[in-house]
């Protein structure tokens, strides 16, 4: 599991109990790291791309002037520079340290999720196609590297309850990011809420600390441990898996070096395990050279990294068109980020993966894999499968093929 820090000082409620209080449209975030349970709204931020870190400052400064003890943003930013936020000053914050296993479990099995209806977005086979003609666009030199996704839009024949489905998200790995999330626009006819078990630490800042853990190049996690031994070996061999794995690296080092003094990248990435996939992971640290720049605030940074190869591809322009061009839909919050920032600039993010958006009837799941040359289109149709079984699993659903 990618690691993280922090949930903020002073733990005072127990992290099940958390889970128990989680209604939709309250702000739910759990890590190794703790567990944050928002509820209400102060304030709402507005603010439109690369200006968000700016105004999330100034509303957070109001709420210490209005006598607020500590207040922090939360919320969720899309994918596109150009896309939703769902950012505010919640009005009530309690916080626990990180779930424990079996937290959850008498939540999960309280409703039924499904049966359900299923429609893959696109079909697989236009998923495989797509991948082939990202490959000759990588052959023409016009990009190294394309995230492409895919979803899966199911339907139930009544309202999902997202209480159990979080509760069996945390329950099924308490070592994951897991978040729900209320994203409800104006004109939405019923509420929405993004919930997911992120394995990616975009970035955390505790003080002067910052830590970033990209992940990218994959194998699905099998049964048989033998198997898994196998497939961790050759995941760390293939030259593909590295050079995939090296585009977000680079990038992530790149960008947290412009603010830090101090850096420290593992020269060889490692394997970390999820219950469903096998990830290369390059965990890297460093140290701010000025952490009172708000530019070093802990969503500034996130702002300045997203979106990662890890979710895009290299170069980062050329990678977002041709995900423009390729996938049918637009991402929304899915690939964006979501989090929590302080007053002080500390905080933690993580990239929204591993998720899926609910409302109403429906839920839609996401799903990328990385492209690169050597990519083998039904290698990746059956990463994203896997990628999909995290949200699957707890939703008591299977893709068919
Ligand atoms: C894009 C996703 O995952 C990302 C892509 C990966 C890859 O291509 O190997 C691995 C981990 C994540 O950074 C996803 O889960 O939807």
């Amino acid at each position: 599991m990618s690691s993280s820090v922090l949930a903020r000082p002073r733990p005072t409620h127990r992290a099940a109990d958390l889970l128990s209080a989680y209604l939709p449209g309250s702000f739910y975030y759990s890590s190794p790291g703790g567990t944050v349970l928002a509820d209400g709204v102060l304030r709402s931020v507005r603010a439109e791309s690369g200006r968000r870190a700016e105004a999330v400052a100034a509303e957070l400064a109001a709420a210490v002037a209005d006598g607020v003890v500590e207040p922090i943003v939360v919320g969720a930013l899309g994918f596109r520079p150009d896309s939703e936020s769902s950012l505010v000053v919640p009005a009530v914050v309690r916080r626990a340290s990180a779930p424990e296993s079996g937290d959850g479990a008498v939540l999960s099995r309280q409703d039924r999720l499904g049966p359900w209806d299923i429609t893959p977005r696109p079909e697989r086979e236009a998923y495989a196609a797509a991948v082939v003609r990202a490959l000759r666009r990588i052959e023409d030199g016009e990009l190294e590297k394309v995230v492409l996704a895919r979803s899966l839009e199911l339907t139930a024949d009544a309202p999902v309850p997202v209480p159990p489905l979080l509760a069996r998200v945390v329950q099924a790995n308490p070592a994951a990011h897991a978040f729900a999330v209320d994203i409800t626009a104006v004109g939405d006819a019923a509420p929405r809420t993004l919930v997911g078990a992120s394995p990616e630490l975009l970035v955390s800042r505790r003080g002067v600390t910052v830590v970033a853990n990209p992940l990218a190049g994959s194998r699905p996690r099998s049964t048989d441990e033998a198997e898994n031994r196998r497939r961790i070996a050759e995941l760390l061999s293939s030259d593909k898996d590295r050079r995939e794995h090296a585009h977000v690296a680079a990038q992530v080092a790149e960008v947290l070096g412009r603010f830090c003094g101090e850096l420290d990248v593992p020269s060889e990435p490692e394997v970390i395990g999820t219950p469903t996939m096998w990830h290369l992971s390059t965990r890297i640290t460093g140290t701010l050279a000025d952490p009172r720049d708000p530019a070093t605030s802990s969503l500034a940074l996130a702002e300045a990294l997203h979106p990662t190869p890890a979710v895009c591809g290299t170069p980062t322009a050329s990678a977002r068109d041709l995900i423009t061009e390729l996938e049918p839909d637009d991402r929304g919050y899915y690939a964006g980020l979501v989090g929590w920032t302080g007053a002080d600039g500390d905080g933690e993010w993580v990239v929204t993966i591993r998720c899926a958006e609910v409302c109403d009837r429906t839920v839609r799941v996401f799903a990328g894999a990385g492209i690169v040359e050597g990519s083998d289109p039904a290698a990746e149709l059956a990463e994203t499968s896997a990628k999909f079984r995290t949200l699957l699993g707890a939703l008591g659903a299977e893709e068919t093929s």
